[in-house]
């Protein structure tokens, strides 16, 4: 509470000191008008308002299932945004910021991070783009995770569908130690460490959301394309169902993909 007030009275500080430097002397009515208008930009600058809450894709799979080499073709096939935790993250230590050394350690044991750093700097992603469709990356990884989000996030704090990325763990090891983009948790140890966590932690936020009915379990074994195509049939399915039926479209759609990759 006090925090929005302390926020309100800064924002009506910045906006009387930009009018002042903006507008030529007027009448009350005027000057009411104008003050207004400015808090209305100042607070659309920062906080995108939208008519209806955004979709949301929660993407997950053990390290080096491919989340991330899939989510850029999803970006540019379906024009989603793409939130990666583990990027928000390491975002955090090269700018130096006072939680960086934390999360540095943490990062480099392969454990995780506690939960509201990590969904501030997702919420900030959200709230201030104007997309309305978005892939969070690598989150929750953790009921801990997801439980902070949901209590956190006011908008759109369900997913509508959850993409889980299956693949066997030689493979997720090999893929991470020839992945070469210099990360400190890319080597043998703390994978192991990831793929025990991934499994103890990470499986239980998986198997809720199969309970949920939202859940597309995508086999990533294969070329990155022929993975694709698979996460291709669902977003297209969404697109189509959606305008037949929204209320019903992510059940239908999670059957009919199951049905579709188990004939
Ligand atoms: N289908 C695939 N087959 C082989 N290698 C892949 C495939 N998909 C991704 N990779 C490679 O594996 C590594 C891990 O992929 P990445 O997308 O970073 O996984 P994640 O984000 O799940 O950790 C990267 O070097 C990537 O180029
Ligand atoms: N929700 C999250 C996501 C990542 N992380 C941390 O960031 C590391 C890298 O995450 P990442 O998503 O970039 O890893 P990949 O699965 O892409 O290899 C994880 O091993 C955790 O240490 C976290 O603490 N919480
Ligand atoms: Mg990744």
């Amino acid at each position: 509470m006090w925090r929005r007030v302390a926020r309100l009275s800064s924002l009506i500080r910045s906006s009387k000191a930009s009018l002042s430097n903006q507008i030529p002397p007027a009448n009350g009515l005027q000057i009411l008008e104008a003050f207004s208008t400015e808090i209305q930009k100042s607070a659309k600058g920062r906080n995108h308002h939208r008519e209806k809450p955004p979709f949301i894709t929660f993407v997950l799979g053990g390290p080096g299932s491919g989340k991330g080499t899939q989510c850029l073709k999803i970006v540019e096939t379906f024009g989603f945004s793409h939130l990666s935790a583990g990027d928000l993250l390491r975002k955090e230590i090269s700018s130096n910021s006072e939680n960086g050394a934390m999360i540095l350690e943490t990062i480099k044991e392969g454990n995780i991070v506690p939960s509201e750093l990590t969904v501030k700097l997702i919420q900030r992603e959200v709230e201030s783009s104007e997309n309305d469709k978005f892939l969070i990356d690598g989150f929750p990884r953790t009921e801990e995770n997801r439980r902070t989000y949901e209590r956190v996030v006011s908008v759109g704090a369900e997913p509508n569908i959850v993409l889980f990325f299956d693949c066997p763990e030689e493979e997720m090891v090999k893929r991470v130690l020839s992945r070469n983009q210099g990360r400190v948790d890319d080597n043998i140890d703390t994978v192991k460490k990831r793929l025990e966590n991934f499994n103890a932690l990470n499986l239980p936020v998986i198997n809720y959301y199969s309970e949920k009915g939202k859940l597309y379990k995508i086999p990533a074994v294969g070329t990155e394309d022929e993975i694709f195509s698979r996460v291709r049939k669902i977003f297209t399915s969404l697109e189509v169902l959606s305008m037949l039926s929204p209320q019903f479209s992510i059940p239908i759609g999670v059957i009919w993909f199951t049905l579709t990759n188990l004939l």
